[in-house]
């Protein structure tokens, strides 16, 4: 693809639909460039419009509003970044040929909803997953949980980062699970998936990158795979490479790679799954760059954010691996406007550690706000050394 100049007639425009820490660095990314970046996000000086030539604030559910600022800013690459979009919109856009989705449409249609993607996994592609089965209401809820087994994972089909996740370990806990779900949902889709527990060693996610190879065809290449650690459902601490058995890993770019064909498209992909000897399991996918895969940009040549430019605008990457590496995330801890962060001296004196402060305006205690990468000998010392530094930088209010 031809790149331009930004703010002129031959400028390259990418559309940023959600403007969180991940987009952020994309958005720079694609600075970098030359590339015209439009950031969109529901609340004002979200991350990514922080960097971006212009932002607009919608709520990016409401697909009329959506498709007005579609239309008027007439992107060439529109770039979903969260997991909640009238995906619909999309597909409309796509279909009259007015702008790239990426990966595509069907993609982030399929990939937004818990229920789209896990059909595909499990009942399309045959791929082992979890025991599943999806629920309407409290009733429902308990019933399914009492057909899979108890411990389950009950999740809100519409959500991320753990929001309005619980695990139960008996029935009487259904109509509080399905209340929690009700109301951490991105939006309201009043549906949960409820997942029998996999008792897996660790968890990985295996960054996959979709990009045109020097024949012009598309080439998927794979990351060196990323362990992580999770708190109620959401990442606090991630590390690469993973150690894993040869078959273990060949079974994990195997599903990768299946299910990243099926949907399609150029860029990043965060194949999230489950790992217990040399056994794998599909969790879920990101058609974008990955919370957990912050790391890379203290591991790798190319950081998965500079890999899904790359990858997007059609240009050749390079997923190779340079140093062990860790990532450990700095919550919020208040909640406040505007805070401040002490400790970053003392964060940045541990030897090959680095921060990213998002920026974002207002705090909660479980927000992410930040984030400590660095670097080691070996993999251990790497997390040593990013949980130092995350654990020295200490947010407080303004
Ligand atoms: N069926 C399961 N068995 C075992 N652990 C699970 C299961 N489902 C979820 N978990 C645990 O909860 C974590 C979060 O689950 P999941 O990735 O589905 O949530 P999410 O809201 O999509 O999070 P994110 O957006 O950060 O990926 C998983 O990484 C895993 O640690
Ligand atoms: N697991 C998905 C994920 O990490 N998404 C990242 O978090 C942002 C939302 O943060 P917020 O909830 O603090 O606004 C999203 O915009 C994206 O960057
Ligand atoms: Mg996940």
């Amino acid at each position: 693809m031809k790149l331009g100049t930004p703010l002129s007639d031959s400028a390259v425009r990418v559309m940023l639909l959600g403007s969180g820490e991940l987009g952020k660095e994309v958005a720079i990314e694609l600075q970098r460039l030359g590339v015209e970046v439009i950031a969109v996000d529901r609340y004002p000086n979200a991350p990514a419009m922080q960097v971006a030539h212009r932002s607009h604030v919608i709520p990016m559910t409401d697909a009329q509003v959506l498709n007005g600022v579609i239309l008027a800013e007439a992107p060439h690459i529109i770039v979903p970044e969260i997991e909640a979009i009238a995906t619909d919109v999309l597909a409309g856009i796509e279909a009259a040929g007015l702008a790239r989705v990426i990966p595509t449409a069907r993609a982030t249609q399929l990939t937004m909803n818990r229920e789209g993607i896990r059909r595909l996994a499990a009942e399309e592609l045959g791929l082992p997953t979890s025991p599943y089965a999806f629920a309407g209401s409290a009733m429902e809820l308990a019933e399914a949980a009492n057909r899979i087994g108890l411990p389950v994972f009950v999740k809100p089909v519409m959500s991320s980062s753990g929001k309005g996740q619980s695990m139960i370990d008996a029935l009487e806990d259904a109509p509080n699970a399905w209340a929690y779900a009700q109301s951490g949902g991105r939006v309201d889709a009043a549906r949960v998936i409820v997942e029998g527990r996999i008792d897996f060693d660790f968890e990985i996610t295996l960054l996959t990158v979709r990009s045109l190879g020097a024949d012009g065809q598309v080439r998927t290449d794979f990351c060196a795979p990323i362990g992580h650690r999770q708190v109620k459902g959401d990442y606090v601490e991630s590390w690469q490479p993973q150690a894993m058995s040869p078959a273990a890993l060949s079974a994990a770019q195997d599903i990768a790679g299946k299910v990243t064909d099926a949907l399609g498209g150029l860029g990043v992909f965060g194949v999230e799954l489950f790992v217990k000897g040399d056994q794998v399991w599909f969790s879920e996918v990101s058609p974008r760059p990955h919370d957990t895969g912050l790391v890379t940009l203290a591991t790798q040549t190319q950081s998965e954010f500079a890999l899904h430019a790359r990858a997007i605008l059609g240009l050749p990457v390079d997923v190779s691996q340079r140093e062990p590496g860790a990532s450990a995330v700095i919550y919020g801890g208040v909640e406040a406007q505007g805070i401040a962060f002490e400790g970053v001296a003392e964060a940045l004196s541990v030897p090959t550690a680095d921060l990213r402060l998002f920026g974002k305006p207002e705090s909660f205690e479980r927000r992410r706000m930040g984030v400590a990468t660095a670097r080691g000998a070996d993999v251990d010392q790497a997390r040593e050394r990013a949980r130092q530094a995350a654990g020295r930088v200490r947010p407080v209010a303004g």
